[in-house]
């Protein structure tokens, strides 16, 4: 099964990815954004892309792209994520990584390293690939991109603020792929409406069925200020009634907007 995730190799997204699909047959991407279209565009069987991280909350770039594009989603994947500080010796001047990895690792790098510059790179393992090309660089990312070509010095491991630290991703399909067996549910709806109650009417179709929801992210739609698209993710499968029933009520709510069923799926934990 062909896939494409976040590059280069090493990164957490590709550690994730080889959960679904073996490694001669994953491919890489600078940004989510460009592995949703290709997804979208029938270009790939599947992509795996990073949705949110128990410390620093959503990636909004994931969220917009799943508004933006027509997708499905076929797994939910939950990993660990440790970070190790990576570079070719102590002489660095500059940390890079991921912003998402920066600001995972923001206590360990305010208290240790309060003087270098951190700069944001479009993933954790291009960070490692700079450090290994310049001494004045170092990387934060997996500590076994330490192994990859050119040996680094692994100067520090477990530096993120939280032991406990995990992201889920979402492994995305075209649309044919949709499912409604699962015990999870995603829905993006734009409601393209503003009044009293709404956020309280979008809710109460779930709760009046006893459906649990397990997230609901606002993002701006970006046509105008105030106006959001909602992120929905419930513990309930698309074959139940219930689920439908719940769906179609929001749908009627949504009269001027619309509503996506990004599809159903199970979760699975991967640990290494
Ligand atoms: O840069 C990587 O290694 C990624 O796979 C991206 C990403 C993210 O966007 O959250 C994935 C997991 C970690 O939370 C840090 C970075």
């Amino acid at each position: 099964m062909a896939a494409v995730t976040l590059g280069p190799e090493g990164t957490y997204s590709h550690r994730a990815t080889r959960a679904i699909a073996d490694a001669e047959e994953i491919d890489f991407r600078q940004s989510v954004t460009s592995i949703v279209d290709a997804v979208a565009g029938g270009e790939y069987d599947r992509g795996v892309i990073p949705i949110e991280n128990s410390i620093e909350g959503s990636v909004t770039e994931s969220l917009d792209a799943l508004a933006e594009y027509d997708v499905a989603v076929v797994r939910e994947i939950v990993t660990p994520i440790r970070h190790a500080l990576l570079a070719q010796g102590k002489g660095f001047e500059t940390i890079a990584s991921h912003s998402q990895a920066l600001a995972q690792c923001r206590s360990y790098l305010e208290s240790e390293y309060p003087d270098v510059a951190l700069e944001a790179v479009a993933s954790t393992a291009q960070g490692v690939e700079f450090a290994r090309e310049d001494p004045s660089v170092a990387g934060i990312g997996h500590p076994a991109n330490a192994e990859n070509g050119n040996a680094l010095e692994v100067l520090a491991e477990d530096i993120q603020d939280q032991d406990s630290n995990a992201t889920r991703f979402f492994a995305i399909a075209p649309v044919e792929d949709r499912s409604t067996g699962g015990g999870k549910t995603t829905l993006v709806a734009y409601p393209n409406a503003n009044y009293p109650g709404l956020l309280l009417e979008l809710l109460e179709p779930f709760a009046d069925r006893d459906i649990n929801m397990t997230r609901v992210e606002s993002r701006p739609s970006g046509r105008r200020l105030g106006d959001y698209v909602f992120h929905i993710d419930l513990e309930a499968g698309l074959y139940e009634s219930r689920t439908i029933e719940a769906i179609e009520e929001i749908e009627g709510l949504s009269e001027d907007g619309w509503v996506r069923r990004l599809g159903s799926y199970d979760t699975e934990h991967v640990v290494d």
